[in-house]
């Protein structure tokens, strides 16, 4: 469980984080949404207790960072994937890190191949594409068998099937009942990997709960006032764009067969689904 209270952060008169307050459950993969500046990195820097709070709470399993027993077997991170040193392979980087918490050679070998590195371990990272050494870093972030991941844009550089990878392992750790935070300006494709989003833009909090957008029908008929009225009898929410109906609360096949019962023709039933770049865009005011 990762929580934030009142989470403020200023750097001198730059006001970075203020008052964030958000909750990363376990079972759940978090999004971390904001724009480059938004304060993504000095809050999840707060979580890892490497930068220090000016007021509130940053907390993991109920304590700060610093307080943790063991907090590389605790917490699993990518930060910033820039720490590895080009001419090591990328078996002895990992070999290097896991000595840090303690994880057996087994361990990396095992961790290499589930990154999809194993063909690329005798490499050096210097030579991986940004996609190689994201699933590096990954990889290291799990050396520890963590239940909870802090994961800093680790989508940025993969390919779709990098991508498709990263949605499994995420998936996965959430299903062992781990906790996954994982921050983006990559709209469109966290939109996939998450179930929670915390939307955040100049240091605020916006909007934080699950992903749940619900669907929306545009529907045309010949006489849209009596689809109207037997939408609404049904239980659904209707409004009008000046063409077509809007209608949420109900799925397409039932809005056909009340179209149907009323004996109206339709013109037109598409379901829309607002994009999470949509919401977003809305919630942070992002022109
Ligand atoms: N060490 C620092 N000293 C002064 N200002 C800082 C420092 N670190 C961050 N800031 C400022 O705090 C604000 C939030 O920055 P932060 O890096 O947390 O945003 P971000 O959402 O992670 O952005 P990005 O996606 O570009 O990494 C920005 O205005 C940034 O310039």
């Amino acid at each position: 469980m990762i929580e934030t209270k009142g989470l403020t952060k200023r750097f001198g008169r730059v006001d970075a984080v203020r008052d964030v307050t958000f909750t990363a459950a376990p079972g759940r993969v978090t999004g971390f949404l904001g724009l480059n500046g938004s304060g993504k990195t000095t809050t999840l820097r707060m979580l890892l207790g490497l930068t220090r709070p000016t007021a509130g709470q940053a907390l993991v399993d109920g304590q700060r960072y610093q307080d943790l027993k063991q907090p590389l077997r605790q917490v699993g991170s990518v930060l910033e994937q820039g720490l590895m040193h080009p001419g090591q392979t990328g078996r002895g980087h990992l070999h290097t890190q896991a000595l840090l918490c303690g994880a057996g050679k087994q361990r990396t070998e095992q961790l290499l191949s589930y990154v999809g590195l194993a063909d690329a371990a005798t490499q050096r990272t210097g030579d991986y594409s940004l996609g190689m050494r994201q699933r590096l870093a990954v990889a290291t972030a799990l050396l520890g068998e963590p239940r909870i991941l802090v994961l800093d844009e680790p989508a940025n550089g993969l390919d779709p099937s990098g991508m498709a990878w990263l949605r499994g392992l995420l998936r996965d750790h959430a299903e062992a009942g781990g906790t996954v935070l994982i921050s983006s300006h990559l709209l469109a494709e966290l939109e996939l990997l998450i179930d929670e989003v915390v939307i955040i833009a100049d240091g605020q909090v916006r909007f934080s709960g699950p992903l749940e957008i619900e669907t929306r029908l545009r529907i045309r008929g010949r006489e849209p006032n009596v689809l109207w009225q037997a939408f609404e009898r049904a239980g659904a929410q209707v409004t009008t764009d000046g063409h077509a109906l809007l209608v949420t609360g109900l799925d397409p096949e039932d809005a056909g067969e009340i179209a149907f019962g009323v004996q109206v023709p339709v013109y037109e039933l598409t379901a829309e689904t607002p994009s999470l770049e949509k919401l977003f865009l809305d919630l942070a005011g992002a022109a």
